[in-house]
């Protein structure tokens, strides 16, 4: 990995340094009822029924924002900062899927931040709730038919990279789609070219520009020492992994797993959003095994670094706003 001005978070040899339902099926009259896009087995979502949902959002904030926020496990407070905000709960949007995991509020945020019009996810959607992935990054699609030209998406994750700390933060420069191996993808079955093209290519996914840009401003946040920049990658979860597995994932190159982000990446990039994302590293993950009960990782204790560590993360993703909108002013 070149071009970056911290030292690479791989560290490796190659010298480049309360359940809610979960069918989603809401019952909202959209006037497209007799397809049921939203079951399992057949997941597209035809582009007038995001451009529905796109337009209920746009018209009922009276808004077309820029930039779209995808909060992690208990990172909700990033939609927190939104002045002025339009409040949409999952629930009352037409064919929206509802969150079911905790840390994750299920709604909508569109208002201004730093300047920037932007709407955030409180709360995602992971495979493991059930969803297929082309319904849990649907959002995606619907952020950019608002007119969203920018995705911040982030993450709680488990530290693989020894060097990685609890608390810090691991700037996404690329992945590895564990999903995508086993031929599972948001992009499957029948593509609409008005989203992007049949084989979108992923290089150079995450934006270079932004990456180093939220570098300098971790810099002048004094958190530099805090940040890393390294390679995630998605498993289906809800188990969080085995040692065997971990350590697998640590000889591919793999800095920071979790359960979510590369789908809602790859749907952003095949209708080519510029993306930004990072994972707060909630727990070190174990390579060797141990019987401490405490080396196992576990949601409350990701919700509870996640808290910890709000402050910062804002103030990452709000200055980073800040500068993308005063570059396009
Ligand atoms: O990726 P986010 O949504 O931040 O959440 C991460 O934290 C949860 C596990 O503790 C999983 O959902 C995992 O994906
Ligand atoms: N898969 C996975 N997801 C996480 N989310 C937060 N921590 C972890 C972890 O250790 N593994």
């Amino acid at each position: 990995m070149t071009g970056y001005k911290v030292a690479n978070g791989n560290g490796h040899s190659n010298g480049n340094g309360n359940t809610k339902g979960t069918n989603g099926t809401n019952g909202h009259s959209n006037g497209h009822k007799s397809a049921d896009y939203t079951a399992q087995e057949n997941p597209t979502y035809p582009y007038e029924v995001i451009e529905e949902i796109a337009d209920f959002i746009t018209k009922g904030s009276g808004m077309r924002p820029k930039i779209g926020i995808i909060c992690g496990s208990g990172l909700g407070s990033l939609a927190d900062m939104i002045q002025d905000p339009k409040i949409f709960e999952y629930e009352k949007i037409p064919n929206f899927p509802v969150s079911t995991v905790e840390g994750h509020a299920g709604r909508l945020v569109v208002g201004t931040l730093e300047g920037a019009t932007v709407m955030a996810m409180q709360g995602r959607f992971h495979f493991y709730e059930g969803y297929p992935l082309a319904k849990c990054s649907m959002p995606v699609r619907v952020m950019k038919l608002c007119g969203v030209e920018y995705l911040f998406a982030t993450n709680a994750a488990g530290g693989i990279n020894p060097r990685f700390a609890v608390g810090d933060i691991m700037l996404m420069h690329d992945h590895v789609n564990m999903l995508g191996f086993a031929g599972n993808s948001p992009l499957q079955g029948p593509n609409d070219p008005r989203f992007g093209p049949r084989f979108p290519a992923l290089v150079n996914s995450y934006n270079k520009d932004l990456i180093n840009k939220a570098i300098e401003i971790a810099k002048a946040m004094g958190i530099e020492s805090n940040i890393h920049v390294g390679v995630y990658s998605c498993l289906g979860g809800p188990n969080y992994e085995t040692i065997a597995e971990l350590k697998a994932l640590r000889m591919m190159g793999v800095d920071a797993v979790g359960m979510s982000t590369v789908h809602e990446v790859i749907t952003a990039r095949h209708c080519d959003m510029k993306v930004f994302a990072f994972s707060l590293i909630t727990n070190k993950c174990a390579t060797e095994y141990s019987d401490k009960k405490d080396d196992e990782a576990n949601h409350d204790e990701v919700m509870a670094v996640a808290k910890n560590r709000q402050k910062a993360c804002c103030e990452l993703v709000s200055r980073l706003i800040r500068e993308i909108h005063l570059a396009s002013a």
